[in-house]
């Protein structure tokens, strides 16, 4: 399947993602902050391909989610090219977001009662587009790169794995320009992994989108130009191994 390229995009095309003197703290159980994320200059240019590596608990999520806007950092921003996403009002966030990210999250975020085919197209109904046979043959064939055969199964009876290739092509139904994927094969056997990683690999480099993927999966990882280390000190970004 050709992906739709940067100009075929909603939003506004691929540009520049910057964190800049980010701090994100919580509570723990007794009440007291904790620091969970210190990044102090992070620049993923258009187009690259990220890993985010740590130990669990460091702090990949919240770093995925802080750049899908879907919370807010404590000190600091984060820009899109000229839009600072950090700013922006909830509505035009979301809006933002829409246009923009395709999101893997690590729990699915499947409708278990929709079927394989609307469960990828659900981000068009979040457009509010009705849905074209052009958008049903995009779904059936990004289903086929992810092995998924069977797109009238509903989202329950599927196995974790099933459900993990579904949540990608959800992700990439969009052709999004900023992919952010959080732990996209954690769920997959050994050989699926490898193929359904090389995927999202492939469709971020055919459509010319920047992925942040953040990963235990070392053969994932080293697909990546470049590894940026959570929870070992610093932030800091390192060479794909
Ligand atoms: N909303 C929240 N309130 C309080 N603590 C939170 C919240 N969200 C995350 N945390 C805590 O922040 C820390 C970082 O969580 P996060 O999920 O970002 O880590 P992670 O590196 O993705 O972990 P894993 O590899 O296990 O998925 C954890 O200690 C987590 O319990």
């Amino acid at each position: 399947m050709p992906a739709s390229t940067v100009s075929e995009r909603q939003g506004g095309g691929v540009r520049p993602l910057h964190f800049s003197g980010i701090q994100v703290d919580h509570r723990d159980g007794d009440g007291r902050l904790f620091r969970v994320l210190d990044v102090s200059d992070f620049v993923v240019p258009p187009g690259a391909l990220i890993g985010l590596r740590g130990p669990s608990g460091s702090g990949k999520t919240s770093l995925l989610h802080l750049a899908a806007g879907f919370f807010l950092p404590d000190a600091g921003s984060i820009s899109w090219g000229d839009l600072v996403v950090s700013t922006m009002p909830g509505a035009a966030r979301d809006r933002w977001r829409r246009d923009t990210v395709g999101f893997v999250f690590q729990d699915f975020h499947l409708v278990p009662e929709l079927d394989v085919l609307a469960n990828i197209t659900l981000p068009a109904s979040f457009s509010g587009w009705r849905q074209t046979s052009e958008q049903e043959a995009r779904a059936t064939t990004l289903a086929g790169r992810m092995g998924l055969t069977d797109l009238r199964r509903r989202a329950a009876v599927l196995s974790r794995g099933e459900q993990q290739r579904v949540a990608i092509a959800r992700a990439l139904f969009n052709a999004p320009a900023l992919i952010l994927a959080d732990e996209p094969t954690a769920s997959l056997d050994p050989v699926h992994a490898a193929e359904v990683g090389s995927l999202l690999v492939e469709v971020a480099k055919e459509s010319g989108a920047t992925l942040l993927c953040a990963s235990h999966d070392p053969v994932l990882l080293a697909r990546m130009q470049q590894v940026g280390m959570i929870g070992d000190g610093p932030f800091q970004l390192k060479a794909a191994a």
